[in-house]
């Protein structure tokens, strides 16, 4: 059984769950109805799924809403698809297209729960008068002593906490994670309980709009420029060949760098767009001493001290290295490597979620290589 408002009397009557036709959200939907919530289940179409973009599996494509539906009928919930497409297309794919132009490597999930999950979805949840809504994120809302906080899952497997250090402390307020403290093993075992429709589909994968894994192709198409050829520099400006679009690219990347005979390993250091330059470097030249960052959302109280010593991630799949928070930017206690404009930086005590930013510009550890 689960309690969707630990600590927080009037307790939740009416409930609306996000489903995505996964497991995940169907075992929420189903959870939340046996636990004698009044439950809605509501389904965001994100995309045209039309054949170039249906993608098995994605948390956006027509049979998903199809399997939510489904699911909805076998545990008797009312469901409703509302058509989110173009708010998708110009807050999360046009901002992936805009952000690879810039060089940057983005990450379309947290703008989805930025801009249209957490944000309107969370309004149609209200005007329907629910109490709460909840998803099937792998994170943990906790109450402490000045209220909601987010923090990791108790399956770090499956921890997104990372991905939702955009969430406000208005919003954190109102959703529920019922999975956050419960294994995947557990989760699959309730859907097979419960007879769920989706008890034995596969898990998504990856970035739901993007078949395949082949984002280039998307944002060639949205973004011509960034899949224009370029010269491949080193530090100091020398041309070393000849790269095929910075969209192929990432910083810390080694492999895949079509420049032959050189004694020690290269890696990409820098994207310059402007100048459609690659520059690269050894790994040294990598060491980033700060990063700042632009957008930051804050949950560790009104604001963040100055100089608070946390452990930040820059990266979904990096442990969490020891850092200083000094106003919007991070400074690492030693050089940290791969960091990524673009990427996001996310601020932990412990299990909880500080806050975080979007990584906007580093600092490298090497002077001569700034
Ligand atoms: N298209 C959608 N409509 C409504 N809610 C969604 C949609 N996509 C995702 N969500 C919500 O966001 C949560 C996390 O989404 P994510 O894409 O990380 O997981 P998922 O693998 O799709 O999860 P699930 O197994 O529930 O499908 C989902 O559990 C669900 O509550």
């Amino acid at each position: 059984m689960i309690d969707l408002v630990t600590g927080k009397p009037p307790a939740a009557t009416r409930v609306v769950v996000a489903m995505s036709g996964g497991v995940d959200s169907s075992v929420v939907a189903a959870l939340c109805a046996e636990a004698g919530y009044e439950t809605i289940g509501i389904t965001l179409q994100l995309y045209d799924h039309g054949a170039a973009l249906a993608k098995k599996g994605a948390c956006c494509a027509g049979s998903d809403i199809h399997d939510a539906h489904r699911v909805a009928e076998a545990i008797g919930i009312p469901h409703y698809v509302l058509d989110y497409e173009s708010l998708f297309r110009e807050k999360v794919i046009e901002d992936f297209a805009d952000a690879y132009a810039r060089g940057e490597t983005p990450i379309p999930c947290v703008r989805c729960n930025q801009t249209v999950k957490f944000r309107d979805l969370l309004d149609v949840a209200r005007d329907l008068g629910a109490d709460c809504l909840a998803t099937g994120h792998y994170v943990q809302r906790l109450m402490g002593p000045a209220g909601a906080e987010l923090h990791r899952a108790t399956d770090t497997t499956r921890d997104q906490s990372y991905f939702l250090f955009a969430t406000t402390q208005t919003q954190l307020d109102y959703l529920r994670f019922p999975l956050g403290g419960m294994p995947k093993t557990e989760v699959r075992a309730h859907a097979e309980r419960f007879g769920l429709p989706v008890a034995t589909k596969p898990d998504s994968q990856d970035i739901c709009f993007v078949p395949n894994g082949n984002y280039a192709d998307i944002v060639r198409k949205l973004r011509p420029e960034a899949g224009e050829a370029g010269d491949i520099v080193d530090l100091t400006g020398r041309v070393l060949g000849r790269h095929k679009g910075l969209i192929h690219y990432t910083v810390g990347q080694r492999r895949g760098i079509e420049i032959g005979g050189q004694a020690d390993p290269l890696y990409v250091v820098r994207l310059d767009p402007e100048a459609r330059r690659l520059v690269v470097g050894p790994r040294e030249a990598l060491g980033i001493a700060a990063t700042e960052l632009s957008e930051v959302n804050w949950l560790g109280g009104a604001v963040p001290p100055e100089g608070l010593a946390v452990e930040v991630k820059v990266r979904s799949t990096a442990a969490p290295v020891p850092a200083r928070w000094v106003g919007g930017e991070v400074r690492f206690d030693s050089p940290e490597y791969g960091v990524a404009p673009g990427q996001a930086c996310v601020a932990y005590a412990g299990d909880r979620v500080l806050g975080g930013g979007w990584i906007k510009r580093t600092v490298s550890a090497l002077a001569d290589a700034a």
